[in-house]
Order: structure tokens, then sequence, then C-alpha cells
């Protein structure tokens, strides 16, 4: 699952544009497996209809611990290699804050400022739906990326729906990108600020993520945020 990602080229990505793709995550059959989850009930912990909360319109559900295997495991495998440019991103961005090794150990200190409700997630979205730009920051302790993986087909399951980032600069007008993915395929993207390289050293930029509307299908994506919530 983890194994073939080629992580030279996703932090090249990332430094770059702070986004990155990770083509293939899953296979057809784990992304359907995946998907079919949101109709039972016992695996979530909340359900969200964005509509209700000014959020956008469709709808997700947090997980519940102990998370299925493939998202437990999607979560820690992910950590480590992110957690290394996290840190970098830190140390450029003059922030004191490093992260351990180990998922793990993370959510120890999660949990120990009292966030402890798990924040992996699945959303639906349907015709006519779509996800507002927003900023999964759910406490003070936040680890600095996110993956979110699409779980439907592109032209088959779905048309429209496409992942979007903006990057608000300091005195510069915003700018978008469209992030593609076909299904199974991750994009990996800031949570909030990340260091840009300028001409007088590094700045930060702010991150926010969204989708645009779904013409027609359904859109189904698995979320992994790694810090947990208050
Ligand atoms: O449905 C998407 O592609 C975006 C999901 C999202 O906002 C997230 O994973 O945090
Ligand atoms: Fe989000």
């Amino acid at each position: 699952m983890t194994d073939a990602i080629d992580w030279i080229s996703a932090a090249e990505a990332l430094d770059a544009n702070g986004w990155a793709v990770l083509p293939r995550l899953l296979d057809p059959e784990s992304c359907h497996a995946l998907a079919a989850l949101y109709d039972a009930p016992e695996h979530f912990r909340s359900h969200v209809i964005m509509a209700r909360h000014g959020f956008g319109r469709g709808e997700y559900r947090y997980f519940a611990y102990p998370l299925p295997d493939p998202v437990q495991a999607l979560r820690t495998a992910l950590y480590p290699p992110l957690a290394e440019i996290a840190n970098r991103w830190h140390a450029r961005m003059g922030i004191a804050q490093r992260f351990p090794a180990a998922h793990a150990e993370w959510l120890a200190q999660c949990h120990a400022a009292g966030q402890t409700r798990p924040t992996p997630l699945l959303l639906r979205y349907g015709p006519g739906d779509y996800n507002c730009l927003h900023q999964d920051l759910y406490g003070a302790h936040v680890f600095p990326l996110q993956v979110a993986v699409l779980l439907s087909a592109p032209g088959g399951d779905f048309a429209g729906g496409e992942f979007i980032l903006t990057e608000q600069r300091p005195r510069m007008q915003s700018r978008a990108a469209v992030v593609p993915l076909g299904r199974g395929d991750a994009v990996v993207f800031a949570v909030n600020q990340r260091p840009v390289r300028g001409s007088r050293g590094d700045y930060r930029v702010t991150m926010r993520h969204g989708v645009s509307a779904v013409h027609l299908g359904r859109r189904h994506t698995l979320g992994i945020i790694f810090h947990d919530a208050t």
C-alpha cells in the first residue's frame, strides 16, 4: 500500500507547491470496500450534514476508535515520512515544535492535551454537493500535513467534484490549484501554513482546501488527519 510511494518526488512537490499526489495509493477493491463502510454506522462517532453548518453541501462521518484496519494502517504508515517533512517545514518557518518519529507518540501528545477524538473521516457527495474552502484544525495541536484519498472514479462514478487548494500569500492575491486525482490516488497537502522560499528567505503562505460541485453521480473520499480533535 505505502511501500511503493516515491517520497523523494512527493517531498519535492510538497516543498514546491504545498501538495503532492500519491498515485494509486489504494486499489479499486480497497476503494470500493472503504466507500461501502459509509453505510455501516457502527464504524463512526459522528455524522455531519454540511449544509447545516454552512460547510457546503454533502455529508461526512468521523470514524470511531478503533479505526478500521486500512485506515489505521494508512495513518500509521504515512506519518513517519510526513513527520520528517513537517519538521523541515517547522524549521524553515521558525516554529520550535518538532514531531516525534512515530504516530503513536504524536497521538499521545494530542491525547494528553485533551485532543482525544479521532479525526479520520469518510465524505460522500452527490449531484450539487460541494465542500467550501476550509482548514481541518481541531485544537492547538496541529500536524501540518494531511491526506485525502479519492475512492470514486472520475468520469465513471461522478463528474465535477474537483479537489481545490488555495494559497494566500502575504500582501498578494490568492492563487488556486485543481489537483488531478484518479480513483485510489491520494493528495498530501498543507493543513494551514507552509514555507515558501523568497529572495529574502522563507515566508509563510496559508492554504485552504475544498471540493468544487459534483455534477453527476456519487463521490466518496477518505480523509486522514494526523492530529485528534478536542
Ligand atoms: O472530499 C475531498 O476531496 C476533500 C475532503 C476533505 O476536506 C478532507 O479530507 O479534509
Ligand atoms: Fe478537509
